[in-house]
């Protein structure tokens, strides 16, 4: 029997770890090493009453159709809008106008990339967060006392002409397929942006336009903004009940554009419980992250999330994280502060984040709480 499997770990392994749980998988392994066993009230149920129940819950996201909001209904879905991002912190986005090939494209050449001999894959390693390409394993796999199970691919899209040299030459054709699909990610957040202003009452697209305002001035600064790209690889995890493949955080940025295959497993706390996201074919869900949050002054919320992971099937996901760019400080809008809602929270940008997980164990959105005004 491996010292994993009886319960200790060894240096060899604590190694074997920092490899990741797709060799872990690939190796046959047939219980949960206890690298990544949660304690008990950190495990996502079945085996604690108090979540049994919970864990069964599906969660329908409030459905933004991205057609709808180009045409008449605009004030309506831009309505519907404001309340996703106020209560769910969360929504679908459907009818958006990427064509399904660069989805499929992304999932299938991504599912690739994580196929790789290991050898390949680790040519990526890097503990630098500034590193234009980052392969790793875990959350924060420098820090973490328990690991998740998670293998991730993560990918700088900004500025694309200089960070494209650094991504991998393989598998064949993902450097196309990926920076065809940030191209198409970005355009998206810039419009869903212009949507959120609009809906925050910060610009007004309707009206004709007497002189730029500093709002305008700001959406501008997003085309320029930092994006990141994140692939998630899942493999099945013989005791799923014992570990997860995220553990619950919020992210960093104005806004996520996730795309998940038709595994389940995205978690969103909602009204204090852990719901599952349903997935829908050919759809994004879309998060509100930290700096909207503060942006907003708080009225939209950057809610937590986690991810399960299953014993059957392998599950991918996409996340593009956009923001503004990386050294501009992200601060409460000024038309959002007034006697009745005061200043809420402090400026922040990608350095004191740094800063932050660097200094700390990551722990849930204790970022966001650092940058709140008590
Ligand atoms: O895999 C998922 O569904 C969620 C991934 C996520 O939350 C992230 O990459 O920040
Ligand atoms: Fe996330």
């Amino acid at each position: 029997m491996s010292p994993a499997m009886a319960g200790f770990t060894t240096e060899n392994e604590e190694s074997q770890y920092q490899n990741g749980v797709k060799c872990l998988h690939e190796n046959g392994i047939s219980k949960v090493p206890s690298k990544y066993i949660l304690p008990v009230l950190e495990r996502p149920g079945i085996t604690n009453h108090e979540q049994a129940n919970v864990t069964k819950n599906n969660l329908k996201l409030p459905i933004i159709d991205f057609q709808e909001l180009q045409g008449p209904n605009r004030p309506q879905v831009l309505q519907s809008l404001a309340n996703a991002c106020e209560q769910y912190g969360f929504f679908q986005l459907v009818n958006h106008d990427i064509p399904s090939d660069v989805i499929s494209n992304m999932i299938e050449v991504g599912t690739k990339f994580f196929e790789l001999p290991f050898e390949e894959r680790a040519k990526y390693m890097s503990s630098d967060m500034r590193a234009p390409v980052r392969y790793g394993t875990s959350f924060n796999q420098n820090k973490d006392k328990v690991f998740c199970w998670r293998d991730f691919l993560k990918l700088l899209c900004h500025p694309l002409p200089d960070v494209l040299p650094h991504w991998p030459s393989s598998p064949v054709d993902i450097r196309n397929l990926a920076a065809t699909y940030a191209k198409e990610t970005k355009y998206l957040f810039l419009m869903l942006m212009e949507a959120i202003f609009e809906s925050l009452g910060l610009v007004d697209s309707s009206a004709a336009k007497k002189k730029t305002t500093e709002e305008d001035e700001v959406l501008k600064e997003f085309e320029d903004g930092s994006q990141l790209m994140v692939v998630n690889c899942y493999p099945p995890c013989p005791e799923p009940d014992l570990t997860l493949g995220m553990p619950p955080h919020s992210d960093y940025g104005f806004l996520t554009l996730l795309l998940q295959d038709e595994v389940e497993g995205l978690q969103i706390q909602f009204q204090d419980k852990w719901v599952t996201v349903e997935p829908i074919a050919n759809s994004f869900v879309v998060n509100v992250g930290d700096h909207l949050e503060i942006f907003s002054n708080g009225k939209y919320k950057s809610v937590l999330h986690r991810v399960l992971v299953n014993s059957r099937k392998d599950r991918i996901s996409v996340a593009s994280l956009h923001s503004l760019p990386f050294m501009r400080p992200v601060g409460p809008s000024p038309k959002l502060v007034d006697e009745s809602n005061p200043r809420r929270y402090k400026e922040t940008d990608f350095a004191n984040f740094l800063e932050y997980i660097s200094s700390r164990e990551h722990n849930k959105k204790n970022f966001l709480e650092s940058r709140k005004l008590t």
